[in-house]
């Protein structure tokens, strides 16, 4: 009995001893390593019991920049938010508009293709911010039935992003710019002119806006067909028919940027090049009165004599962009960039301009701008009176077609120049106009008839006009 207590005792002893021994193994390795096995196993067990998933999203990313996702799904809830959180935070964007984004901790839900979607900004916070900004992390977390897997990681995101993106294109402030040697100066772009105010033939203002349209949404289309995502559009007309208007509204239809590209400042055709790469997708690159830009009119040496004023400009012109330069360039930045760009020349003599600058495949679209028609008269009654209808609207149609008057002296005549010019006065205002050009022309037809010479209309009479743009 004595002996077994003894064995007893020693064994106890061993044994103790190598609990001691192998303590600071248990505690490194072993504990963790169950510790570690339990908790996966919670894990799981958990997971069997959680149906949901979710998928988190952090405001910056790992190199502290914004995380463009984020923004982007913040516009996206922006609409819901409004409409169904609690607790929001409102901020003043650089274009005066207040928008409202879901506050810390809230959370609102989403539907898509009849699945719920909830999603909650979540927050946590460093330990040891490597600066004050550093100190909290924003994330959304967005959360879903896990039957919905396939719906939510293959298309809902794709959806949402796509939409955020397209809310952020309409809120951003459009920019203008103009460049010298080779580089832009930007400015924004506030231009408030929209196709419903442009005076023109409605046929033909439809079929730009459809043309604009379509190629904003053609990105598949241009990708199927193998073409650069681009188009060039070229204005022609007389001054004052709106081609420079038109331009701006071609931006705000499409919410694009404007490079507004003077050629006679840029030195060469390598600095041109520098420039026309440093262009944005999303934007009209316009070159304003294209056949007085550069050397490249077709009848320069049949004009060198003449006192024309384009004439003139062009000897005095600096610049050594040539026709070739402007062509490479152009074709250059539309094989190599697939971005959505539409660049657009305007002139008052396509006849002076070189075939190759303006052929298909190059100016897509060609547009005359011309001058008023009673349907653009309408457009600027409506634009600048308020007037649908008038009985004084029926002279004004036979008389227009009887002359010549740009959109810009028509609008001249329009505006009201006192507070107490009523819509009446101004339509009788053009009327005159309209008729002293009448008499103007009937006169220059026949000078024998000549019987009042005191005449001073503004009006561009079509004999006038000719000259000024030969
Ligand atoms: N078609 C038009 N529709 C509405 N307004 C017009 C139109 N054409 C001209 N205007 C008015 O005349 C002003 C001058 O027009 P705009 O500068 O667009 O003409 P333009 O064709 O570019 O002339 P230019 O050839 O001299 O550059 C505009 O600010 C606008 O108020
Ligand atoms: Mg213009």
């Amino acid at each position: 009995m004595t002996k077994s207590w003894m064995t007893a005792s020693v064994m106890m002893g061993i044994i103790m001893f190598v609990y001691q021994m192998m303590q600071p193994i248990i505690q490194q390795t072993i504990r963790p390593f169950i510790l570690r096995s339990c908790n996966r196993y919670i894990q799981r067990f958990l997971a069997c019991t959680n149906p949901y998933i979710e998928i988190s999203i952090d405001e910056c990313t790992e190199h502290h920049r914004q995380n463009g996702a984020y923004v982007a799904i913040q516009a996206y809830l922006r609409p819901k938010t409004s409409e169904l959180a609690r607790s929001m935070k409102a901020q003043l964007c650089p274009n005066k508009k207040l928008i409202l984004n879901m506050a810390d901790y809230e959370e609102i839900y989403d539907e898509f293709e009849g699945v719920k979607i909830w999603w909650y900004v979540g927050k946590t916070f460093s330990p040891r911010p490597a600066a004050a900004s550093d100190f909290e992390h924003r994330h959304l977390k967005l959360q879903f039935h896990r039957q919905h897997r396939e719906l939510i990681t293959s298309s809902y995101i794709t959806h949402v992003i796509r939409e955020g993106e397209a809310i952020l294109l309409q809120d951003r402030r459009r920019k203008l710019y103009s460049n010298n040697h080779t580089s832009w100066n930007r400015l924004v772009f506030d231009h408030p002119v929209k196709f419903h105010h442009i005076a023109m033939d409605p046929v033909k203002k439809k079929e730009i806006i459809d043309d604009l349209i379509s190629f904003s949404n053609g990105k598949e289309y241009y990708e199927e067909i193998g073409k650069a995502w681009k188009r060039g559009y070229l204005l022609y007309g007389p001054p004052g028919t709106g081609k420079s208007s038109m331009v701006a509204a071609m931006a705000n239809l499409l919410n694009y940027d404007i490079y507004d590209l003077e050629l006679t400042a840029v030195k060469d055709n390598s600095d041109l090049r520098i420039l026309m790469q440093a262009t944005s997708n999303k934007s009209i690159i316009v070159i304003e009165d294209i056949d007085c830009s550069l050397n490249i009119t077709r009848k320069r040496k049949d004009l060198v004599g003449t006192k024309d004023k384009e004439v003139v400009q062009e000897f005095c012109n600096p610049s050594r962009v040539t026709l070739s330069g402007l062509l490479n360039v152009i074709d250059g930045l539309w094989s190599a960039s697939s971005g959505e760009r539409i660049i657009v020349f305007t002139t008052n003599h396509i006849e002076n301009i070189d075939p190759a600058l303006i052929r298909k495949g190059r100016m897509d679209k060609h547009i005359e701008m011309s001058y008023c028609c009673f349907e653009g008269f309408k457009v600027l009654a409506k634009n600048y009176l308020k007037l649908d209808s008038h009985e004084l609207f029926g002279a004004i149609e036979n008389l227009i077609s009887e002359n010549q008057i740009t959109p810009a002296d028509v609008a001249e005549h329009l505006i009201p120049k006192t507070m107490n010019d009523d819509p009446e006065y101004c339509l009788k205002n053009l009327i005159q106009a309209l008729e002293k050009a009448k008499e103007n022309r009937l006169l220059t037809a026949n000078p024998q008839e000549e019987t009042k010479t005191e005449d001073t209309s503004e009006i561009s009479e079509p004999q006038e006009l000719e000259e000024k743009t030969d």
